[in-house]
Formats: C-alpha cells, sequence, structure tokens
C-alpha cells in the first residue's frame, strides 16, 4: 500500500486546477445506461472511484473512450442487468446503476453497496422511491432483486430526511417512468442540480432541482448529449483548508464560491481571505493564525460533512477553542485521534468534537481511514513541523486527483513511496 511523505511546515504558493467533482461525475456516468446513445462528459475526474464505475458500466454493455478529463459511454445494447459484488462494494455511487437498469431494462440484480466506512448508511430510502414507482424488490445473499416488468410509473415521494444518494437515484428511475414524479425534501446539494442538468440535455423533463421539491415529468426514451461537470467544491475547500493551515497564497482555478453554501461565510469567519475572480478564487489567511469557531455539518447549503474532518485540521492549530457536530454520518470522527498523535489536542463526546488550537503540529506517521479523513491529514502534515507520513494512501486516490502534483507545483514537499 503506498504512503505520503510529507515535510511540513513550508508556505503553499501557486495556482491548483480545480477538477471536476468526483460525486457529479459519478451519478452522470451512471446516466448514461439510460440511452442507446452517446453522452460525452467533459471535466471528468481520473480517480480510482471514475475507473471502478467505469468497469462496472463496460460489464453493463457501455462502450468507453476517455481523452484527458473527456469521456464519451456509450450504452447501445444492456448485455448485463447484473452489478456484482466486487464492483459495487468499494463505493457508493455504484449503486446508482439500479435505477437506470430498472427503467431501461425491467429488472436488475445489484449488490448492496460499499463506499467509505463512516457510518452504517443504509439504502433504505433508495429502495422506497424504486418501491412508490412499481419496483417490486427483493433483498437476498446481499443482492437487491428488482423488477418492472411493466415499467416504472410515476410516483409521489417524500423522502423522510435529506438523502443526496436517493433523491439521485429517484431522479434517474423517474426519467424514464411513465407519467410524472415528485420528489418532496430533495437533497439541494449542487449535484444534483448538475445531474438535472445532464439529464434535460439527454432529452429529460427535470424540473426544481436544486430546491426542495423536484419534479420529473417522464419520457419514453433519452438522447445522446455532451455535459461538462461541475468544479469540485469538496476539492476547491481542502485546499482553502491547506494554504490557510500552512500559509502562504493559492489560485484555485475553476473553482466556484456559489458551490461553498455556508462554509464560505465560516472561512470568512475564521480569518481566510477569498477573492472571487473571473475563473476561480484568490485565498490566503488574513493573519498569523485562524481563529476558533463552531461549526455543525448539514445538508447543503449548510456545511458540508465531506469538508467536516479537514476543517477540524484547521482548527486543531487555530486560536482558541472550537467544536464541530457532525449531523450526517455516525462514525465521522476517525481522523481525530490520527490528528492527536501529531499534537493535536481534540476531545471527542458522541457527535461533538471539541479541539483545543495549539501553536503548531508535529509531523508523526498516521493512518488515513476514509476519503476525507486522508486529506485532513494530508493537511496537517503540510502545515506540522517535522515529517508526516500517511499510510493507506488508496482512499485519498479515490477522491483527490493528481494530489501530490498540484501540492508539489505550489511548493509542498510531498512525496508517494510506492509499496
Ligand atoms: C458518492 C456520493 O455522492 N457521496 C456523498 C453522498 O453520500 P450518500 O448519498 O451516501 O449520502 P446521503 O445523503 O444519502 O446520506 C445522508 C444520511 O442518510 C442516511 N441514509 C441514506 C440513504 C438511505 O437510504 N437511508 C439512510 O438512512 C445515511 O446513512 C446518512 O446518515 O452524500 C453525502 C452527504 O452529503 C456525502 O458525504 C458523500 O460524499
Ligand atoms: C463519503 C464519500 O464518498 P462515498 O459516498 O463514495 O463513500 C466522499 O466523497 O466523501
Amino acid at each position: 500500500m503506498d504512503k505520503l511523505a510529507i515535510i511540513g511546515g513550508r508556505p503553499l504558493y501557486g495556482e491548483i486546477p480545480i477538477s471536476g467533482a468526483k460525486n457529479s461525475a459519478l451519478k452522470v456516468m451512471a446516466a448514461s445506461l439510460l440511452s442507446d446513445a452517446p453522452l460525452k462528459l467533459l471535466n471528468v475526474p481520473r480517480l480510482a472511484d471514475v475507473d471502478m464505475l467505469l468497469r462496472l458500466l463496460e460489464q453493463h454493455g457501455a462502450v468507453s473512450e476517455f481523452e484527458g478529463s473527456t469521456l464519451t459511454l456509450h450504452a447501445k445494447d444492456i448485455i448485463s442487468t447484473e452489478a456484482p459484488y466486487d464492483l459495487v462494494r468499494k463505493m457508493r455511487a455504484s449503486f446508482n446503476v439500479l435505477g437506470p437498469l430498472l427503467a431501461r431494462e425491467g429488472k436488475a440484480k445489484v449488490s448492496l453497496p460499499g463506499g467509505c466506512a463512516i457510518g452504517a448508511r443504509p439504502v433504505d430510502l433508495h429502495l422506497m422511491a424504486l418501491t412508490a414507482m412499481g419496483a417490486k424488490i427483493e433483498l437476498d445473499e446481499g443482492y437487491v432483486f428488482a423488477e418492472a416488468p411493466d415499467g416504472l410509473k410515476g410516483a409521489d415521494i417524500a423522502f423522510p430526511f435529506v438523502s443526496v444518494g436517493a433523491t439521485e437515484h429517484a431522479m434517474l428511475a423517474a426519467v424514464r417512468a411513465k407519467g410524472t414524479t415528485t420528489i418532496e425534501n430533495a437533497a439541494r446539494e449542487p449535484e444534483i442540480a448538475d445531474l438535472a442538468n445532464c439529464l434535460n440535455a439527454m432529452g429529460a423533463n427535470v424540473s426544481g432541482a436544486g430546491s426542495s421539491t423536484i419534479t420529473i415529468e417522464g419520457v419514453a426514451a433519452l438522447n445522446g448529449a455532451e455535459h461538462a461537470v461541475l468544479p469540485d467544491r469538496i476539492e476547491t475547500g481542502a485546499y482553502i483548508m491547506a494554504v490557510a493551515a500552512t500559509g502562504g497564497e493559492l489560485t484555485l482555478k475553476g473553482a466556484r464560491a456559489d458551490l461553498l453554501g455556508a462554509a464560505w461565510a465560516v472561512l470568512e469567519e475564521v480569518g481566510i481571505d477569498l477573492e472571487e475572480l473571473d475563473d476561480g478564487l484568490r485565498v490566503k489567511r488574513a493573519g498569523e493564525r485562524c481563529t476558533a469557531t463552531d461549526i455543525v455539518t448539514q445538508p447543503f447549503p449548510g456545511f458540508p460533512t465531506d469538508l467536516q474532518a479537514q476543517f477540524m485540521a484547521l482548527m486543531t492549530t487555530a486560536d482558541g477553542v472550537s467544536t464541530i457536530k457532525e449531523t450526517i454520518f455516525e462514525n465521522r470522527f476517525m481522523h481525530a485521534p490520527e490528528l492527536g498523535r501529531m499534537g493535536a489536542k481534540i476531545s471527542v463526546d458522541g457527535q461533538t468534537a471539541t479541539v483545543r488550537g495549539v501553536a503548531r503540529l508535529k509531523g508523526a506517521p498516521v493512518m488515513a481511514t476514509d476519503l476525507r479523513a486522508s486529506m485532513s491529514l494530508v493537511i496537517a502534515g503540510l502545515a506540522a513541523e517535522g515529517q508526516t507520513m500517511v499510510n493507506r494512501v488508496y482512499h485519498l486516490d479515490r477522491g483527490f486527483e493528481r494530489l501530490e502534483e498540484k501540492l508539489q507545483a505550489c511548493g509542498a514537499l510531498i512525496e508517494r513511496i510506492k509499496e
């Protein structure tokens, strides 16, 4: 397993290009199964998760061509409606092939998904939505067996709480269902509107995406289309926190302020200067240290759970005491003891972490436990005195494109050790 060796304490200066959003790319890729015509996707990040989903789509019958960041997927014929355990277990988003397969072929057998081990992560809301649309669903031996021989039908779906994946899954199924579907209490993450834009470019009729109520008029077939994936707001936030932790100044090319939601005000509040440019953001820490503040993770537009770990890394050296409350996932503080190895003062009580800022962290060997937790350790390592060795970096390869290269170009001493 590869490791990352980081010598910390150097400010970051330069430009980092922000990649397309992983969590949008994966869903629009799944949409390719809905049409027998080619879907051309621009700004697709080259990540382990993208490769894994590509393998899954190919075994369903999609033919792919990846050139630079342009990915063309053509699912002319579906040759298998089964998504096997080995291709679904590592990644949450792969479960979203179920809806398109069901909508197009009337049946599917899909393994229950994996993804970051940050909580129990059931799929009951996904199945609730598909059942409401008329699918017959059974669970057996870790697989979902679903059938809709007469096709899916539009339905009124009211989610009891917000789920990004279930909202997207309901949209992916409803675009080819007969009649109208309404989704109440829909997730409002920017990736939802991005998926809707892609589906509409393919000839679907989705309105309201980005609000809590989404309406979908089903159509009989979808066409080919071209769609550019929106920039990754989590990668953007992570590099903002990196330069705020190390000092220096970064230009994040392609980053969009409007995608940061409530995080924008929090970042300004802790003492980060954020300037909007024509094509990106310029970022630097205003003073010698950031100041502590309290955050609560919430669905968009609230502070994102996917930036919680990186924010905790930043708060370890902030001036004062901050509290961080995680409300989305029940097991998403695994980075706290690892940051503790580097001298951070963090105590966890249930879903709240209290961070007492220290003047400086010290490098140490640490273990990456999940994707965003891994990035928090990289940020801490970049800011710390001495060497940090981040073990198990395969998590990072799932979600941060060309991480070492982007950081090295801005002066970071970070190197991958292949094992
Ligand atoms: C691939 C992808 O896009 N992943 C993102 C997606 O995950 P994902 O789509 O899995 O997250 P959800 O919004 O669905 O999960 C929110 C909460 O709902 C629960 N839940 C979800 C579905 C369900 O059927 N039943 C249920 O109980 C989950 O366990 C969790 O506690 O949104 C999360 C919340 O912004 C992000 O952290 C993930 O990075
Ligand atoms: C949790 C994440 O991914 P997944 O939902 O695939 O586990 C993430 O992107 O931070």
